[in-house]
């Protein structure tokens, strides 16, 4: 893949929207490598992400991420997918600027059944009902901070397949800096260049 200026890619989302599954076929379609964030922490630290946060908390696990995820995203090129919450960072948010940022958008219903049952302990909730309205909780309050920080956003419903292409093939026509080729339907906003005016008037009716 030619990624162009930077050229990170970078997945975004919640749990369960598919960011470590479409990364590696990302990363795999266009011959780049892929850094899973929450892989690299277990990596570097030894532990697992369980254990980070039953022993140092929420907190403790958002410092370590921090730190692995700045330091991923300084490299400046190939696949990373990021851990759903690794945007609550202001300092993460601000390593994003320079880099294609792709939001997996998902419903609740799709992204806790994918999530719920793995090891997040964000749904290690006993009571499955109770675990459902955390995720729905978490997405609620994430939701307008993942739109914020894409340049593109895909539907994270799709097969892995198609989401991979469609960022590729986004990502191809911004470095061809091709205006004319059409519109990937996936794609709902591109945050620095219009491809139409339509494009141009959903941007500015997104953002006031
Ligand atoms: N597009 C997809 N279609 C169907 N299943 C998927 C898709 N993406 C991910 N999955 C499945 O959902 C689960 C969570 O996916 P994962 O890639 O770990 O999500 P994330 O990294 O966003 O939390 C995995 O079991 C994975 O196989
Ligand atoms: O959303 C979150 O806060 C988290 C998401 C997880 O990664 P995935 O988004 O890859 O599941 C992992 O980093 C950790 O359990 C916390
Ligand atoms: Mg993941």
């Amino acid at each position: 893949m030619t990624t162009g200026p930077s050229g990170v890619v970078v997945l975004i989302g919640p749990m369960g929207a598919g960011k470590s599954t479409v990364g590696a076929r990302l990363a795999a379609l266009t011959g780049t490598d892929l850094v899973d964030t929450d892989l690299e922490i277990v990596r570097r630290t030894g532990r697992t992400i369980p254990d980070i946060f039953a022993a140092d908390g929420e907190a403790g696990f958002r410092a370590i991420e921090q730190e692995v995820v700045v330091d991923v995203l300084g490299r400046g090129e190939g696949v990373v997918a990021l851990g759903g919450g690794s945007v609550l960072s202001a300092v993460v948010r601000a390593a994003l600027r320079d880099h294609h940022v792709v939001y997996l958008q998902v419903d609740p219903s799709v992204g806790f059944i994918r999530a719920h049952g793995g090891a997040r302990p964000l749904l290690a909730a006993v009571d499955r009902d109770d675990a459902r309205r955390r995720y729905e909780q978490i997405l609620a309050e994430r939701a307008e901070l993942y739109r914020s920080l894409a340049s593109q956003i895909v539907d994270g419903a799709d097969a892995a397949e198609s989401v991979a292409a469609a960022i590729d093939a986004h990502r191809r026509r911004a470095v061809a800096h091709d205006t004319t080729s059409g519109h990937d339907t996936t794609i709902t906003r591109d945050r620095d260049r219009p491809t139409s005016e339509s494009d141009a008037d959903r941007q500015g009716a997104q953002h006031p």
